[in-house]
């Protein structure tokens, strides 16, 4: 029986027996409609365009919806067409704009309403009039409410005529068409579910974030690199120079400078000066994309990169020191390094050093920054600290975001929950305590959001907040998984075994069914309806590896959205798809491809679980949060029934 405090609260909501009946009528209904389609995307890299097109589309489920639809009374040509014009509205009006006369193009958007009203009616079909209703842009509610309504009743053709020809003659149709494309796209996805690794490498981190903030429904699993982000906006100089370092060498001035306004003349200024006979060649960057707004000379950005690649080792260092529990002395590189010899000790072994040249460091102290540099290093902290737009996007990844989730029968994680090479749990010490599996992930969790809400200058919040660097790349990190971060190794050392980063035993032992159960099992999930979604490592498909993994109780999703993997997985990456008929994963050309040949743009879909019978919305988390609602609502019936809570009746 519901506590009676909160039936008193409930029935300010529903003051009468029959509105509380009408609602528990109400989120019955709700309960036998299919389940509204799930997307999944995984290490997206920074990769914006790409991002945006595949959300647009859908992972071609609009398209399938235009099939069944026109299939027979449509051309390809412009079934394709009508695709192209959902995904991106504005550049395929202007296309047809240029190409017809006005007459011609007046004609063109009457034809594409009546087909939009079909294809929005199909997508919408499942849910609520009042859900598709609060989905409708306000400017147009009235309208496209009657039409994906009216022509349905009889005698109402004329009517619906009537409005599509005034849309096209008060010259709305552009402006109509753009916000019922957007409607039909929301339809599309009911939930969106991010697997991590949103920053770095690629061009806009920055865009991919605003977009997301905007989408209706989305959770995020942190990945290694969004750690190390909100590291840096806390102020932790590690990760700082960690993200840095990594924008730099991959050319991402536009983002850092115009996008979160940080100001890179100070390094740039250092930098010259300091490396200004160095040609620093090992530290040329990848130049994946042109910048829009900040072009950098590659010699300049060499030596910027350079300049942030010792900084972070010293800071690095100084961390590791900080924190001997971490059991990462042996990192600390810039003490094993014999600066006459050119030498760095590694495991017993001695290696030469490719690049000799180390102005600014002190032998007999070598993790103390300069001056120069410390002063430098203070002042991007604190571009980072007050970037406003930083802020909203990290805010925006505490506040839907964590260490892993678990969503309709499905567990979501970005690395690994680590493990031992026999196959159990491995048990991590975390403040003096022994953790595995969940409660470790748990506990990690807890202390990020204590990153935020410690008290400033706390122990606990500065434990937290270097806690997130460690999630980046400590060999116990769930985020991470592997034995080290290879970096210095690949700058410095030609000896190619030094460059191996060895996986946790996870990665090998989730080909085995049992394990996959063992871990469903341990977040609380039955593995006869579940799955593990990972993402993290690449999967080279091209050599013969495969994304389902553990008798397909597993999948991982990075198929390198990433431009700069797709050389090693030969394709554009992967999305997962979860509506009320199937799982199916998806799998997607480079996204340079789908641009120079929008026609040839389909994804490769297979289908990899079936379900017996068709996912209702009962079925899932949402189900059970509304028979809780209606057991309240019972409940509530019932005190009004027996007199002990009075109905409020005008
Ligand atoms: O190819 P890059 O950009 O130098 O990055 C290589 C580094 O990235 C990592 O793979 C981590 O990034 P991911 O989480 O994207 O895999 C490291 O293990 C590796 O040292
Ligand atoms: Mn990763």
């Amino acid at each position: 029986m519901t506590d009676l405090h909160y039936l008193r609260l409930l029935s300010r909501s529903y003051p009468t027996a029959l509105s509380a009946s009408a609602e528990i009528i109400n989120l019955n209904a709700i309960c036998c409609l299919p389940k509204g389609t799930e997307y999944f995307f995984s290490d997206l890299h920074g990769e914006y365009d790409a991002f945006s097109y595949l959300l647009s589309s859908a992972s071609g489920i609009i398209r399938d919806k235009i099939e069944d639809l026109f299939s027979r009374s449509v051309s390809v040509k412009e079934r394709e067409e009508l695709a192209m014009l959902i995904y991106s509205p504005a550049d395929t009006l202007a296309r047809f704009r240029g190409d017809l006369d006005d007459e011609a193009y007046d004609n063109w958007c009457r034809i594409a309403i009546y087909r939009l009203v079909q294809v929005c009616k199909v997508v919408s079909s499942k849910y609520t009039r009042s859900k598709v209703r609060k989905k409708i842009p306000p400017n147009f509610s009235y309208v496209i409410d009657e039409l994906l309504h009216a022509d349905t009743e009889e005698n109402k053709e004329r009517y619906y005529e009537e409005i599509i020809c005034s849309i096209v003659t008060t010259g709305t149709s552009e402006a109509f068409i753009i916000q019922f494309c957007s409607l039909i796209r929301e339809c599309s996805v009911d939930m969106l579910h991010i697997l991590g690794d949103i920053f770095d490498r690629g061009p806009h981190a920055d865009r991919i974030l605003d977009e997301l903030r905007r989408f209706h429904d989305v959770d995020i699993q942190w990945g290694n690199h969004d750690i190390t982000w909100i590291g840096a906006y806390l102020g932790n100089q590690t990760c700082v120079a960690s993200v840095l370092r990594r924008g730099v060498s991959y050319n991402n001035f536009d983002q850092l400078e115009d996008g979160y306004g940080i100001n890179l003349r100070p390094l740039s200024m250092f930098a010259a000066e300091v490396y200004r006979d160095d040609p620093c060649e090992r530290f040329a960057p990848h130049i994946l994309d042109e910048n829009e707004f900040d072009p950098v000379d590659a010699a300049l950005a060499s030596k910027m990169h350079k300049a942030m690649f010792i900084m972070e080792m010293k800071l690095e260092g100084q961390l590791l020191r900080r924190h001997p529990e971490y059991g990462l002395e042996d990192r600390v590189l810039l003490s094993h390094i014999d600066f006459s010899a050119g030498t760095l000790e590694l495991d017993g072994r001695t290696y030469p050093l490719l690049d000799r040249s180390f102005p600014t460091v002190d032998p007999a102290d070598p993790l103390k920054l300069s001056e120069e540099e410390q002063e430098l290093m203070d002042r991007l902290t604190a571009s980072f600290q007050h970037s406003n737009l930083l802020g909203k996007h990290i805010r925006f990844l505490l506040s839907h975001g964590g260490m892993y989730k678990v969503v309709n029968g499905n567990l979501l994680y970005h690395g690994c929950i680590p493990m031992t090479a026999d196959g159990a749990f491995e048990s991590i010490s975390l403040d003096g305590k022994y953790l595995s599996g969940r409660a470790y992930l748990d506990a990690l969790d807890a202390k990020v959001r204590a990153a935020f809400y410690a008290p400033a200058g706390s122990m606990e919040r500065e434990s937290a907040v270097d806690l997130c660097w460690y999630l980046w790349m400590g060999p116990k990190s769930p985020l991470f998984g592997k034995s080290k971060i290879a970096a210095f190794e690949r700058y410095f050392i030609a000896e190619p075994e030094t460059h191996v980063e060895i996986y946790n035993p996870y990665y090998t032992q989730v080909q085995q069914r049992a394990v996959c159960e063992m871990i469903l099992r341990e977040f609380g999930l039955d593995p006869a309806h579940s799955h593990i979604v990972n993402g993290h490592v690449p999967v080279k498909e091209r050599e013969g590896e495969s994304p389902i993994r553990g008798d397909g109780l597993l999948f991982v999703i990075d198929g390198g959205i990433s431009k700069a993997y797709q050389r090693q997985t030969g394709f554009g990456g992967y999305t997962l798809i979860y509506n009320s008929h199937h799982l199916a994963l998806a799998q997607h050309k480079p996204y340079s491809q789908i641009k120079d040949n929008p026609r040839n743009s389909a994804p490769s879909v297979r289908i990899v679980e079936t379900v017996p019978k068709r996912v209702l919305v009962g079925d899932t988390d949402t189900g059970a949060k509304l028979r809780e609602q209606i057991s309240c609502l019972q409940d509530l019936l019932t005190a009004y029934r027996e007199g002990v809570i009075k109905e409020q009746n005008e």
